[in-house]
């Protein structure tokens, strides 16, 4: 990968771990209002000593899909282990709920930690199902339901977000480069810089997103945008030409060299020079002597539409899709590329034409001068138009270059892509074929667009030793009850076959052993097991006041979302009806479910 991308010193990288710390607005008040309320209606009736077992799950898997990635343990336990009503908080509270409030409550409050909690929970970076729980929260009813919204937050965009980076990386594949380019469309600031680090656990490989970069140590890359280039308007913009050579350190005058060079790449592509623009020329060469070993160009700010016809109806523009016409070929005087014919040509020239006389002649002029001088140039960001297209033709040229000067490395230069990039946009590029080396993702990413929410809950599944059921009419919505272990058990070919919900009370299942799982509400369905492996799927995270287990740095828990995909089976990952993953219960709690399902079920009477 070679976008522009800044270098951390070994101080910088240890001040970014340093800085890896909990986001500023995670906080006990960070919460609803009904949490407190329910947490001084439990104090007065005599509920301090109760102890609850919630369980934080999910129901459906997003986008369609059939797997999710759970994400967010990291905050979860920083935020268990900072959890504490500060002086001002407990003012605000006194001030906020009705007067009647005892004053001792506060005085509770103001002491109340996590110490008395335990949470277990999957490791962050797996692959996850509907209905196990990611969270199982044990410890005093009160503290228990006072976490329940912050946990909510914390797990639920995390996971929306691993798991939609997750699958633009499934689609792109593991070759082509995946940069989050989304802060600025992001819901907010901390949606924004939340998604900077879940798309990076999720398979991105860098972020434009500054903040995320020093605070979380993920890579920080980009290019640069379009006013850059609109802010120069002629070659007389350039104040200063002159650039170091790498090695000799003599001067070289890059404006002088790029306008030679532009003559000799016309002549080659068949491009006159008097159709590229100078303003271009000139915000390109004062970017290459700024960056003249990260020189990535922005090359389609002059198109049709913003060159020659602005306020065109869209049916008008160059439009993607069906194009067939790329090839190149030799000409008279040489190699030559052939350009299709515009879809809009009775209005001008198309966004891909134009893409190619201005901004990539442009491009290659300035990067030939930079090689006159030492250096080499990284590529381009195509930002509009046929992105397919474009890539193929921008690489067709870039080769014709490499042969004609005998630079190989011109080949290899970098094609990034972006402008509304969503999964179903890199699945159509993969069909039609492109040059593509990386796309940058901003908008679809980040606000999860195919789908806004994951809709974790948290649900009482036990107070005092006692299950509970939460009844409803829709099936899919009745809680599983009790204190539950959970185990994925995998098939002879070594992929993951179902994830298994036991009582804890019950022994775990073993290798090689026979296993009746059975489908939680539908008696009909049910399969033996003979696992080849079991894996115990809860740890525990937070016990006695501390953290048990050690968060993973960010790069292990984005390998370990690569190895938890792996263990799945294709056609559960594949984008178009993947094959549902099997959750089932065991015997044991099935029949356990299902006489607590009657016990609460009232016998209705027909009359
Ligand atoms: N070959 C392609 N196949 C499928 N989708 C594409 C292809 N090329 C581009 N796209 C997508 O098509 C959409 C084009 O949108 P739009 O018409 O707004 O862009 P544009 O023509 O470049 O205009 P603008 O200059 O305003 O950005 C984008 O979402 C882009 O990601
Ligand atoms: O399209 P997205 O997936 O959201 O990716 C981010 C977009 O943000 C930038 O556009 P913008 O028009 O804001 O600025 P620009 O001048 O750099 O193109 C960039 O060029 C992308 O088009
Ligand atoms: O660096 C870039 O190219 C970039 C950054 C943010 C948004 N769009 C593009
Ligand atoms: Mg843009």
């Amino acid at each position: 990968m070679s976008l522009l991308a800044t270098k951390m010193s070994s101080d910088d990288l240890i001040c970014s771990r340093k800085m890896a710390r909990q986001n500023g607005i995670v906080q006990p008040l960070l919460t609803d209002l009904y949490q407190i309320t329910m947490a001084y209606a439990y104090w007065k009736s005599g509920k301090v000593n109760d102890v609850a077992v919630f369980d934080l799950f999910f129901r459906t898997n997003p986008f369609q899909g059939e797997f999710t990635i759970f994400a967010g343990l990291e905050e979860c336990l920083k935020f268990l282990e900072n959890f504490h009503y500060s002086d001002s908080d407990i003012e605000y509270l006194k001030q906020t709920l009705p007067e009647n409030i005892e004053p001792e409550f506060f005085a509770y409050l103001k002491d109340l930690t996590c110490k008395d909690i335990k949470l277990s929970a999957i490791e962050e970076g797996s692959v996850v199902f509907p209905r196990v729980p990611l969270l199982r929260v044990e410890g005093p009813l009160i503290i228990a339901q006072l976490l329940e919204t912050t946990l909510l937050t914390l797990v639920n965009f995390a996971s929306l977000m691993a798991t939609n980076a997750a699958r633009y990386r499934m689609v792109a594949g593991k070759h082509v480069s995946l940069l989050e380019f989304g802060l600025r469309r992001a819901q907010g600031p901390d949606g924004g810089l939340s998604a900077s680090k879940y798309a990076y656990i999720g398979g991105f490989d860098g972020t434009s997103n500054v903040l995320a970069g020093k605070m979380f140590n993920i890579p920080v890359k980009g290019t640069h945008a379009h006013s850059f280039v609109t802010s120069f308007s002629t070659l007389d913009d350039v104040s200063s030409a002159t650039l170091s050579h790498a090695e000799t350190r003599a001067p070289c005058n890059l404006l002088q060299l790029a306008s030679e060079w532009r003559k000799k790449v016309s002549s080659i592509i068949d491009i006159s020079p008097e159709e590229a623009s100078d303003g271009e020329l000139a915000a390109l060469i004062s970017y290459a002597i700024a960056f003249p070993s990260g020189f990535m160009a922005l090359v389609d700010t002059y198109d049709v539409k913003r060159y020659n016809f602005q306020g065109l109806p869209s049916r008008h523009r160059q439009r993607i899709n069906g194009h067939s016409g790329y090839n190149s070929n030799c000409g008279p005087n040489g190699p030559r590329i052939q350009i299709s014919p515009s879809i809009d040509s009775t209005y001008g020239y198309s966004t891909v034409e134009r893409t190619l006389r201005s901004g990539l002649l442009n491009f290659c002029a300035v990067a030939l001068a930079l090689n006159d001088c030492g250096y080499r140039a990284l590529g381009i960001r195509i930002d509009s138009g046929d992105l397919a297209y474009l890539s193929v033709l921008a690489r067709e040229t870039f080769d014709q270059i490499a042969r004609e000067f005998q630079l190989p490395w011109f080949s290899k230069l970098t094609i990034v892509a972006s402008n509304d990039i969503n999964e179903e946009t890199i699945l159509s590029l993969n069909e039609q074929g492109h040059k593509i080396d990386s796309f940058g993702i901003g908008t679809h990413l980040v606000t999860c667009q195919r789908q806004p929410a994951l809709g974790c809950v948290y649900k009482l599944v036990e107070i005092n030793s006692q299950p509970r059921i939460k009844l409803s009419q829709d099936v899919g919505k009745v809680t599983i009850p009790g204190h539950k272990e959970a185990y994925r058990l995998f098939g002879a070919d070594g992929h993951a076959l179902i994830d298994l919900l036991q009582r804890s009370s019950e022994p775990p299942p073993e290798v090689g052993q026979k296993v009746l799982c059975r489908h939680p509400f539908q008696e009909s369905k049910r399969a033996y097991v003979i696992p080849s492996k079991v894996e115990h799927l809860y740890k525990m995270y937070w016990s006695d006041g501390h953290i048990c287990i050690k968060p993973k740095p960010l790069l292990e828990v984005r390998e370990r979302v690569q190895s938890s995909l792996r263990t799945l089976r294709q056609d559960i990952k594949r984008n178009l009806n993947p094959t549902p993953y099997k959750v089932a219960v065991s015997d044991n709690l099935y029949n356990f479910i299902h006489d607590l399902w009657l016990q609460n079920a009232p016998i209705g009477e027909l009359s």
